[in-house]
């Protein structure tokens, strides 16, 4: 099947001679339809431009976007408006109207594409009913929390059943426990209404919760791109490596190591836990080495078991060796040596 969404060799320049700036570079990327994409970068990676670019808020300056099968940059105005009819959008600050009721907010793209009023009432009430704020339907924007206005900016994107939802860090000005209820909401939405998701965010563990695969920017570039548990699992880019430790911390910094060195001499190494499966506890008793437990953290990423566990091992250095090698042929094994031995 075709992808939704093909970026080839797609730049985005704002701005001409000296004081051009290439927001995009050279990006190429597909996003599937039915799939939920991450975008993730640090501030003026170039994500929202990215994303603009799907729904023509902002025009390529080259290469080829299709969306759905259509050359964007190709499109007329009506045909634009077609095709954006066709994709929502959630923003991080609502952009919500504040005059309008909330079935205000949501019946406005309604109106615009020329729906008849009784319509428009039967489908705000079943929007607002999915989204969870039925009774509020009559509130205004200021009376409502953050979590209650993204609700209803997201009820908003979907009124026009669109195939599309990009989401541009729709979670960074809500607090972690509504961010999780958002983030649930935009799960269900990509799995009971079959809703392609693109979320922009700069954090990781959105990125863990939600993506099924990402891609991470770094200065409009497409840096690297992949399934999330890949992408975690083996990260190959600096910033990819920073974003991931942003995540899990399972990993101890080299000041925690020097702290874990004082209080245990033996030898430290990291092991690393993947779905493979590596029984630590199996091996080290096959092997005749103590092990104690010394740091680490294992969370699951799209349903898989990820982390690591650090520990302090003793024992004939010879068993020491031959346990690391049994290790590292199962999965990855950082050995940090002992006080004053450093591997
Ligand atoms: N309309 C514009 N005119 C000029 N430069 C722009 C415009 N929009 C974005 N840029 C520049 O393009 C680069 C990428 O910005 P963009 O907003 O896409 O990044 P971002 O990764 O989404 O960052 P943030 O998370 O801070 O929004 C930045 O250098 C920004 O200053």
């Amino acid at each position: 099947m075709a992808p939704l969404i093909s970026f080839q060799d797609v730049t985005k320049d704002f701005g001409s001679g000296d004081r051009a700036v290439r927001a995009v570079d050279g990006v190429t990327l597909d996003i599937e339809a039915g799939e939920i994409f991450g975008v993730i970068g640090y501030s003026g990676a170039g994500k929202s431009t990215l994303v603009r670019l799907v729904n023509a808020l902002e025009t390529v300056t080259s290469g080829r976007l299709l969306v759905d099968g259509q050359d964007v940059t190709a499109l007329r105005e009506a045909e634009l408006r077609r095709l954006r009819a066709g994709i929502g959008m959630a923003f991080q600050q609502f952009n919500l109207l504040n005059s309008r009721t909330v079935a205000g907010n949501v019946a406005y793209p309604l109106k615009v594409a020329g729906w008849p009023r009784e319509r428009r009432a039967a489908r705000v009430a079943e929007l607002l009913d999915y989204v969870g704020i039925a009774d509020k339907a009559k509130a205004y924007p200021r009376q409502l929390s953050g979590g209650q206005k993204q609700r209803v900016g997201i009820a908003r994107a979907l009124a026009t059943s669109p195939r599309i939802l990009l989401a541009d860090e729709a979670t960074s000005a809500l607090d972690p426990d509504t961010t999780q209820d958002v983030l649930a909401l935009l799960r269900r939405v990509n799995r009971e209404l079959g809703v392609t998701v693109v979320v922009i965010t700069h954090e990781m563990d959105v990125i863990r919760s939600l993506a099924h695969r990402v891609a991470v920017m770094e200065a409009g570039r497409v840096i690297e791109h992949g399934p999330v548990y890949d992408v975690f699992a083996a990260p190959r880019e600096r910033a990819t490596r920073r974003f991931v430790a942003t995540t899990l911390k399972d990993r101890p910094t080299p000041e925690a190591v020097e702290r874990l060195r004082h209080r245990h001499p033996g030898r430290i190494v990291t092991v690393g836990i993947r779905e493979s499966g590596v029984d630590v506890t199996a091996a080290l008793r096959a092997h005749g080495v103590d092990g104690t437990i010394v740091f680490g953290g294992i969370t699951e990423i799209d349903e898989r078991p990820f982390g690591s566990l650090t520990l302090e091992l003793t024992g004939p250095d010879a068993a020491i060796d031959a346990l690391l090698a049994d290790l590292r042929s199962r999965t990855d094994v950082d050995d940090l040596g002992t006080a004053g031995v450093p591997a």
